[in-house]
C-alpha cells in the first residue's frame, strides 16, 4: 500500500469516525468485518474485540431476531432495506431502535460477500414519541370522562377537538366532527347561536362566561353554563370551550322562581309577584296614556262557607273560582290571589266600560253557578271594588287603596255587587 493510499483511507476513517451515526460491514457469515467509532461507542468496546465476531457477542439475539432476519434478507436477496429495527444491546442491557439502511457488498464476481450498514439512533425520539402517545391516551380518558363538554374551535369555525359528551349531544361521533365546520353538521339556529358567542370572543380576545341553551339531539332543551378561551398557535385562532350543564340547576332555579311568585293552593300569581308585576303595567300605562283596570274580588260570607262545609270544601271553591276567573279574562289580564278570600285583576288597555262589563260578567257567573264540593254544591257570591287609573294617580299604590274602599263599600252595600270609583 502507498503513503498516498494509507494516508487517504486514515482521513476516510476519521470522517467515518465523525459521521455520528452508526457505520459497519459485515462478513456472509455475520462477523464484522470494519466498524467506525460510534460502533465502538456502543458496545463500549475496542475494535478489535468486535471485528471478526458475530453480532451474539454483542446483543442479546433471543431480543434481537430483526437484526438477524435484516442481515439475512440482505444477504440471500441482494436488496437494499430502509427501516426501523429494534436491538436488544448487551452493553445498555436494554433495547434501542435504529433507523438502518443494509445494502448488500459485492465481489468483482458479482457475488454478495457481505453487508453494508448505516444505523441512527432513534431510540430517544421513539420514546419520547410513545411518551407522547401515552399522554394523549391520558389526557383523552380524562377529557372523555370529565362531567363537561370541551371543544376547540378555529375562527374559521371548524372543531379542532370534541370530547366525547360534545359527540353524544350532537349525536355524531368524534371523526366527523374534528375538521368539520360548525354549520355543516349542526342544526342552523344552533350553529347560528355559537357563531354569535364565539364572534364576540374573537373579537374582544377575552375569555367569555355565558349560559347557553341547546336542543339536543333527541329535541330536549338543555342548559350550559360555557367558559370560552381564546387561545392562539402557529397563528391559528382558535378558542377552547367548556360547557357544564346545568339543566337540573336551571330547572330547580326557575322551579323556585315560580314557587316564590305562585300561590300554592290555585296556582296563580301571589300579593307580592302582582305588585311587582302591577307596578310595572302602571308605569307603562302612565307613558302611554293607554287606560288601565283594577279590580278587587272578595267573597262573600266565605267564613259561613268554610263553617258550614269544612275548610277542604272552602279551598275547592277558591280553586273553582281560580279558574272561573281565569275563564272570564284575556291572556294579558293579570290575576291573583291577594289575601285569604281575596283576589285582584289588572286589565291593561281597558276602559272603564269594558271594565265594568268584566266585573258585573264575573259577578253574574258567581251568584248563579254554584261549585260543586265534595260535601255538597257551593254558591260563593262575590263583591268586587272597580278603579281606574286617574289622572292624578302617581303610583300603583294610590289605585290600590282606592279599590280597597270601593271594595269595601260593595260589602257595606249589601254584598254581590259591583262597586266603582271613579271620578
Ligand atoms: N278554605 C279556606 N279558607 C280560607 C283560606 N284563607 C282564608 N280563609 C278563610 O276565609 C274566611 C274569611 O272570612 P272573613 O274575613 O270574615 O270574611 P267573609 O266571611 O268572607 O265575609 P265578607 O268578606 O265580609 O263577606 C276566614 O274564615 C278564613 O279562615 C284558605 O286558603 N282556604
Amino acid at each position: 500500500m502507498t503513503a498516498e493510499l494509507k494516508k487517504r483511507i486514515a482521513i476516510l476513517e476519521r470522517m467515518l469516525d465523525n459521521v455520528g451515526a452508526c457505520i459497519f460491514s459485515k462478513d456472509l457469515d455475520g462477523r464484522y468485518t470494519y466498524v467506525n467509532q460510534a460502533v465502538l461507542n456502543v458496545f463500549d468496546l475496542n475494535e478489535e474485540d468486535v471485528l471478526g465476531k458475530d453480532d451474539s457477542h454483542f446483543f442479546n439475539l433471543a431480543k434481537s431476531q430483526e437484526v438477524i432476519e435484516n442481515d439475512r434478507a440482505v444477504m440471500q436477496t441482494g436488496k437494499v432495506l430502509e427501516k426501523e429495527e429494534t436491538n436488544f444491546v448487551k452493553s445498555f442491557n436494554k433495547e434501542k431502535t435504529y433507523r438502518i439502511v443494509k445494502k448488500p457488498i459485492y465481489d468483482e464476481d458479482a457475488n454478495i460477500i457481505g453487508l453494508f450498514g448505516i444505523a441512527n439512533d432513534i431510540s430517544e425520539q421513539r420514546e419520547l414519541e410513545s411518551k407522547v402517545h401515552e399522554q394523549n391516551q391520558l389526557l383523552d380518558i380524562v377529557l372523555d370522562n370529565v362531567a363537561a363538554h370541551i371543544y376547540m374551535k378555529d375562527d374559521a369555525r371548524e372543531f379542532m377537538y370534541v370530547n366525547a359528551k360534545v359527540a353524544s349531544l350532537f349525536g355524531l361521533p368524534v371523526s366527523q366532527i374534528i375538521g368539520a365546520k360548525e354549520q355543516d353538521i349542526l342544526p342552523e339556529e344552533m350553529a347560528a347561536h355559537f357563531h354569535q358567542s364565539d364572534s364576540e370572543l374573537f373579537a374582544s380576545g377575552k375569555k367569555q362566561t355565558i349560559e347557553e341553551t341547546v336542543t339536543d339531539e333527541s329535541g330536549n332543551t338543555r342548559h350550559y353554563l360555557s367558559v370560552k378561551v381564546p387561545f392562539e398557535q402557529q397563528g391559528r385562532r382558535s378558542l377552547i370551550g367548556f360547557s357544564t350543564e346545568v339543566t337540573e340547576l336551571y330547572e330547580l332555579k326557575e322551579q323556585f322562581r315560580k314557587q316564590a311568585n305562585t300561590d300554592y293552593l290555585t296556582g296563580l300569581y301571589n300579593r307580592r309577584y302582582f305588585v311587582e308585576v302591577a307596578e310595572r303595567e302602571f308605569k307603562r300605562a302612565m307613558r302611554s296614556g293607554e287606560p288601565f283596570a283594577l279590580m278587587s274580588l272578595d267573597i262573600d260570607h266565605f267564613k259561613r262557607i268554610n263553617d258550614k262545609f269544612g275548610h277542604p270544601a272552602g279551598d275547592e271553591v277558591l280553586k273553582t273560582i281560580a279558574k272561573n276567573l281565569i275563564g272570564n279574562l284575556r291572556d294579558e289580564d293579570v290575576l291573583a290571589r291577594i289575601g285569604g278570600e281575596e283576589f285582584a285583576i289588572i286589565l291593561p288597555h281597558t276602559n272603564f266600560e269594558q271594565a265594568s262589563k268584566v266585573a258585573e260578567r264575573i259577578r253574574d257567573y258567581q251568584s248563579s253557578h254554584a261549585i260543586a264540593t265534595e260535601q255538597d254544591d257551593v254558591l260563593a257570591k262575590v263583591s268586587i271594588g272597580l278603579v281606574m287609573r286617574e289622572h292624578d294617580d302617581d303610583t300603583f299604590d294610590s289605585m290600590f287603596k282606592r279599590v280597597d274602599k270601593a271594595l269595601y263599600q260593595a260589602k257595606e252595600q249589601g254584598r254581590n255587587r259591583v262597586v266603582a270609583h271613579v271620578s
